[in-house]
């Protein structure tokens, strides 16, 4: 299956969460506003910058090399976008371990079909993610050798700036467990909400040690980071993206003042697993 599929779908456009004002920070940064010729600065929840306590959620401190995340992002740009009004596309892989030589075999065992950019993205990821998340969620996101052959989708979403996506869980009839999201180009906020009343993974996919009341979760991602969802984070927690031009995230410093990070283009990449069935081009995704 080598389809793409082009779609302007559900991307959300509001005002955020303006509440109250934020007394100006300062900030050498190119990312950040100049606030001082602005009286009052719209406050929405501020962004943590690394992994909230949620399980199967990983968020590990690595970053894709910006060459990669430039080659990238030009060829979705060029191929996908440009000239044309879409704001995502799909693409589409199947995993197969049975090709010839090593190098062969090793990108087949990515998703033969997926376009070579995004081959040479799974095995950056393959590589960085071996010691960032548990040896059983990288095989099930990096299949072994022999391993079964899998659909895989790639797809691709473009937000401008004020643009987000609505919270929503990944279509359960649509997609296994184990995504992989990255950020090219802007940083954005993720925000994540525990799904009401009712666990949506099984039991044993569910088990934590923690015990967390806190039922949302704002977290930065900035470009070129690495996201992953499994488990209760997949099932159990909407993911969303609000729409806005800036975001509001904690600084590294905790004593200092949270720092007002101003939204650019951003192009995501999201990886996921077709279910058994599922792998027919469908109705619209998430
Ligand atoms: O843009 C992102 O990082 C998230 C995309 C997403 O959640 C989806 O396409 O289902
Ligand atoms: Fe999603």
């Amino acid at each position: 299956m080598s389809t793409s599929q082009v779609a302007m779908i559900f991307m959300t456009q509001n005002a955020g969460d303006e509440v109250t004002c934020l007394s100006p920070v300062d900030s050498g940064d190119s990312d950040m506003d100049s606030l001082f010729d602005e009286p009052c600065i719209p406050v929405h929840p501020i962004a943590i910058r690394t992994a909230p306590p949620i399980p199967g959620l990983f968020f590990p401190p690595v970053f894709l090399p910006r060459e990669l995340e430039d080659e990238i992002a030009t060829q979705c740009m060029h191929l996908y976008f440009e000239g044309r009004n879409v704001n995502q596309v799909m693409l589409f892989g199947r995993t197969t371990s049975d090709a010839g030589g090593d190098a062969d075999d090793k990108d087949a065992r990515m998703g033969k079909g997926l376009p070579p950019f995004l081959i040479s993205l799974l095995h950056y990821l393959s590589d960085v993610l071996r010691h960032s998340i548990p040896d059983a969620l990288y095989n099930v996101l990096f299949p072994p050798r022999g391993a079964p052959s899998r659909a895989r989708q790639a797809i691709v979403n473009l937000y401008h700036p004020g643009e987000g996506i609505t919270p929503h869980v990944d279509l359960l009839n649509r997609f296994d467990d184990g995504i992989i999201g990255v950020s090219l180009r802007s940083g954005c906020v993720m925000t994540f909400e525990r799904v009401a009343g009712k666990p949506t993974c099984e039991q044993e996919r569910c088990h934590s040690d923690m015990v967390e009341s806190q039922t949302r979760w704002d977290l930065h991602l900035p470009e070129r980071s690495i996201l992953v969802l499994s488990k209760d984070a997949r099932y159990g927690w909407t993911h969303g993206i609000p729409g806005r031009t800036h975001d509001l995230v904690e600084s590294e410093d905790k004593e200092q003042e949270p720092r007002l990070v101003r939204r650019g283009t951003r192009l995501s990449i999201t990886f996921r697993w077709l279910l058994p069935g599922a792998d027919i081009v469908g109705g619209p995704d998430p």
